[in-house]
């Protein structure tokens, strides 16, 4: 099966700085697919070679298997960073009009624009001009625009920033839609509960450089559960089950469950009467995994551009 898209080698340089660094990478269809990295980190460059909006100093990728991407835009959809609309247009006539730039007929477009508002609850606004829209919905309509045409693979730049909380939890709705339709999601973001939460596959980006690639379940893998357990007795034979080093807090005892497993370590603990009284066992989650592959430095730099809006939302992503 052909890849959504294979990248080999890309570089790109501005005024002597490598924005992208040697960059592989592979997106196969079907697949949402995160873009993880700090400002700067060459996000933004990336998607924009793989589009073929710039060239790449170096290296080659593919668009659904053409070296020449721009000859596939009619099966792309994309949301730049920057977003911008013109003011006078009607909602339902600009989703129509980004429609028609990648070849869908603007009666078309504005059926399937005043369908899509609809679906929202936006369809009160269908014949409103943007500059009548409020920020959160003005997006919405860009985002709508961006795949009323019925793209194969829609990339989406950042596309959780500026959105407050609602708009969010709709966004990641929509993405998971699209995705149950067959279609390949790209989207880049600083804040890694989007991407635990939304994709099957990541890449971490810092420098330039992707330093994972591969499932979300592969990075989390690189890290050993956590145990916490609290016992009724403080010694005995089944300490041996625990590593060598770990010493009590009060009753618990906190380590990483060693290599042999679950169930060797509860049959130790059981046959030599440790008085379990609690125990869990804690799977490491996107962010640690984060931190142990592209460091603490980076991990501290994502940390720091997720703002109290994107909080808030997180939250209540968390309950959805
Ligand atoms: N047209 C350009 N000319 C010169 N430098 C550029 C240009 N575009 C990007 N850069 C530089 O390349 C680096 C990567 O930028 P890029 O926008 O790709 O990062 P990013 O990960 O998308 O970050 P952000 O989320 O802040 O946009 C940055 O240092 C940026 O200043």
């Amino acid at each position: 099966m052909v890849n959504a898209i294979e990248a080999k080698g890309i570089v790109k340089i501005f005024d002597g700085f490598r924005a992208v660094d040697g960059v592989d990478l592979i997106v196969p269809k079907g697949s949402i697919f995160g873009i993880l990295g700090p400002n700067g980190a060459g996000k933004t460059t990336l998607l924009r070679t793989l589009l073929g909006i710039i060239d790449p100093d170096e290296g080659s990728r593919k668009l659904f298997g053409a070296s020449r991407p721009l000859t596939q835009s009619a099966r792309v959809g994309y949301l730049p960073e920057e977003r911008g609309l013109y003011q006078s247009m009607r909602a339902v006539d600009t989703i129509a009009f980004m429609g028609a730039l990648r070849g869908l007929p603007l009666t078309t477009g504005r059926k399937r624009g005043r369908e899509l508002l609809e679906e929202a609850g936006l369809g009160y606004a269908a014949d409103r001009q943007i500059r009548q829209l409020s920020k959160g919905m003005a997006q919405t309509v860009q985002l709508m625009g961006t795949i009323v045409h019925e793209p194969e693979l829609i990339i989406l730049d950042e596309p959780f920033s500026g959105l407050d909380a609602l708009n969010q939890a709709k966004l990641e709705k929509m993405i998971r839609a699209q995705a149950e339709r067959g279609v390949t999601v790209i989207f880049s973001t600083h804040v890694i509960a989007h991407a635990e939460r939304l994709c099957e596959r990541i890449a971490i980006i810092a420098g330039g450089k992707i330093s994972f690639d591969g499932l979300v379940q592969e990075a989390r893998d690189r890290l050993r559960p956590q145990v916490h357990l609290e016992t009724a007795n403080l010694d005995g034979p089944w300490r041996s089950a625990l590593p060598q080093n770990c010493e009590p807090e009060g009753h618990w005892w906190h380590f990483t469950l060693p290599e042999s497993g679950v169930e060797p370590l509860l049959t130790a603990l059981v046959e030599g009467k440790a008085g379990i009284k609690s125990l869990s066992i804690e799977r490491p989650g996107l962010h640690d995994a984060f931190v142990a592959i592209a460091g603490e430095a980076v991990a501290a730099q994502m940390d720091e551009m997720v703002d109290e809006t994107e909080l808030q939302t997180l939250s209540a992503g968390a309950k959805l």
